[in-house]
């Protein structure tokens, strides 16, 4: 395939104070990453640059605390499925991940009661390291998750405005703050050996929600994103910056204007692990992909039809995504790809979609 706009061959930054000198510039450069990329580098983000340097610091220190106080906080003590993950608990396309997470997500109270769907339960609080073993660290995440959350919805609203709707276009999808959690993880990438065939850090996979903010938070390779032709880019970290990512609900929603983009993660090589802490900005749990069909201008959709079609995927796997509430949708995600979570917790669910028991690998996406 010739290099085109959207056949690209690195991925676009774009630079957050722009927005209060140039904001139509901006707003063109946003909406050629969106149509033809689907990953962007945003610098200058309205992140606080001190608690993302703190946070920084924090985290080969989780890692490094012992196995067992990890394990103290393991996924499977959560109906949430938030917790901590060991290295080879997860799958994606029957090869074992080679990393190791704590999925924290932002404060909430699990807000199910009897007789309600079981997709309430699924947000609810985290479950924190020991205070006095990192002090200051959940005050430190914290304010970083509420600083990335409002950027998540400045960033919504930029997105709407790209593509002719106006600041409100997709706030239908969220509910009122009290009523929504975003879920983030940490997550530490160990070095393979040269040959040992453990080289996926994450295999190739699309988000699945609205919008992922990742911090490359340390200084190694390994993040590609997969461009038409199918070749893989490097998306090396550019410190002050996040990638910024599209899943397949907005790429639905949007009617394939904003691309969900394949990506992976290779296994660093050297001498330290990698670490990176993506954010993924849910839509509230009732509601519905189909709930609202949004018209856009033409022009902005003959951009997309210049860029050609997404190729087909399997990688969103449950076949009623868009018609189901996104909660029930999140759920069947993650039974799928933590079973014994879901053994644990959703015994009913468990046995629907794995009627033998565990018996193999599991597929994240
Ligand atoms: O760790 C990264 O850089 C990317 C991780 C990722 O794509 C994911 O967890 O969905
Ligand atoms: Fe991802």
């Amino acid at each position: 395939m010739p290099e085109s706009a959207a056949n690209f061959s690195s991925v676009p930054l774009l630079d957050y104070a722009l927005l209060s000198t140039d904001r139509d510039e901006f707003i063109l450069q946003l909406r050629h990453a969106l149509i033809n990329v689907g990953f962007l580098y945003l610098s200058n983000p309205p992140v606080s640059s001190e608690v993302i340097k703190s946070l920084i610091g924090y985290i080969p220190k989780l890692f490094a605390l012992p196995q067992e106080e990890k394990d103290r906080i393991k996924m499977a003590n959560s109906q949430h499925f938030l917790g901590y993950s060991r290295l080879g608990a997860e799958f994606t396309k029957g090869a074992v991940d080679y990393r190791e997470q704590f999925d924290i997500a932002t404060p909430h109270v699990c807000r199910w009661k009897p007789g309600e769907p079981d997709y309430y339960r699924l947000w609810g609080p985290s479950q924190w390291p020991e205070e006095t073993s990192v002090p200051g660290f959940k005050a430190t995440y914290e304010q970083y998750l509420a600083e990335v959350q409002s950027l998540s919805y400045e960033f919504s609203s930029l997105i709407s405005e790209a593509f002719g709707l106006g600041p409100d276009g997709l706030s239908h999808f969220y509910d009122s703050d009290d009523l929504m959690q975003h879920r983030a993880k940490i997550v530490q990438y160990p070095i393979v050996e040269a040959g040992a065939g453990k080289d996926q850090g994450v295999g190739p996979h699309y988000d699945a929600g609205f919008l992922t903010f990742l911090l490359q938070a340390s200084p190694h390779d390994g993040l590609q994103v997969q461009n038409l032709s199918g070749e893989w880019i490097n998306a090396p970290p550019i410190p002050g910056t996040f990638v910024v990512n599209i899943g397949k609900a907005l790429e639905f929603v949007t009617k394939g204007l904003a691309r969900a983009t394949s990506h992976r993660v290779l296994s660093p090589k050297g001498t330290t692990p990698r670490y990176s802490v993506p954010f993924f900005q849910n839509i509230g749990l009732g509601k519905r992909l189909t709930d609202v069909d949004l018209q856009f201008p033409p022009e902005i959709l003959k951009l997309r039809d210049a860029r050609g079609d997404v190729a087909p995927t399997d990688s969103v796997n449950f076949s009623e995504f868009d018609r189901e509430p996104s909660g029930r949708v999140n759920l069947i995600g993650r039974v799928k790809s933590h079973p014994d979570v879901a053994e644990r917790h959703y015994p009913e669910l468990f046995k629907q979609y794995f009627p033998n028991g565990i018996t193999g690998p599991v597929s994240v996406y």
